[in-house]
């Protein structure tokens, strides 16, 4: 549904992405991970075509749902109208937004928990607030394929787990390819099936999640000594956690 393949792009003699290669297909949820600066937000970029290819080709429908990692903020205009601006591919130039377009710009701010917001200015909500309005804008798109450059970077423990429970009920009716980055391997293992490892040395790997995020693998990302956790649920069943090793500490 949508990726890149042997994508190259090169700003001046540096090349960010070199022969990269990934896809998500309908009904998967990939997990783009990797350091900073390595090159996440320009391989999303590149899929949707706002970045030029030196070489190689992508793949993308017309309509995605995106969020970008930041949203200026001297956009003086309502919530409601920021969420019903994702409809405008089925507007046209000069059309009017219909009740049934307000109706679903509604339904994803209540989706998002940011109903309450609807009549707020947009330059007025803080960081998080405006995280979740452009998530509900990329969801009020109604498109099958969704895009979200580090989604929860911005977002409190509370709303990251509102975010994760949100990517797992968007997954589960396995109709929709959803592509995300993000810094925290734990996002990629609550709410991703396969994960794009962008290594700082090297070119990037692709695979299922419980290929990819394991602890060797991790400390090649990041450098960071990492510790792979078993936590039982309330339902009783297992679920995989990592956790970094800071000042070179492990877990007993
Ligand atoms: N338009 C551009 N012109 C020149 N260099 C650029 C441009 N866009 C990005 N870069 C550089 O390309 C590299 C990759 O940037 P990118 O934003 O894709 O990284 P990232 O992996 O998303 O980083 P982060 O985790 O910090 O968000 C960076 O060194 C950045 O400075």
């Amino acid at each position: 549904m949508i990726g890149l393949t042997n994508a190259v792009v090169r700003f001046g003699n540096r090349c960010v992405l070199d022969q990269l290669s990934f896809s998500a297909e309908r009904g998967r949820s990939l997990a783009i991970l990797g350091p900073n600066g390595r090159g996440k937000t320009t391989a999303l970029r590149a899929m949707l075509g706002f970045q030029a290819l030196a070489a190689g080709t992508r793949t993308a429908p017309a309509v995605v749902g995106y969020v970008p990692q930041y949203a200026s903020s001297n956009q003086s205009y309502k919530v409601l109208d920021a969420v019903v601006m994702g409809r405008a591919a089925g507007l046209g130039l000069f059309g009017q937004p219909s009740a049934r377009d307000i109706a679903a710009a509604r339904d994803a701010l209540e989706q998002v928990g940011a109903l309450r917001f609807a009549k707020e200015r947009f330059d007025r909500l803080s960081g998080g607030e405006r995280q979740l309005v452009l998530l509900a804008r990329a969801l009020a798109t109604g498109s099958k394929v969704l895009v979200l450059d580090e989604p929860g970077s911005a977002l409190d423990l509370n709303n990251q787990a509102r975010l994760l429970r949100l990517l797992s009920a968007l997954r589960a009716p396995r109709d929709r390819a959803i592509v995300f980055t993000t810094h925290d391997p734990n996002h990629a293992l609550a709410a991703a099936d396969d994960a794009l490892l962008m290594l700082p040395d090297g070119p990037a790997l692709f695979g299922p999640v419980a290929e990819t995020i394991v602890p060797e693998l991790l400390e090649r990302l990041y450098g960071v000594p990492m510790r792979l956790v078993n936590l039982i649920g309330e339902d009783g069943t297992g679920q995989n956690a990592v956790l970094p090793a800071f000042a070179g500490r492990r877990a007993a």
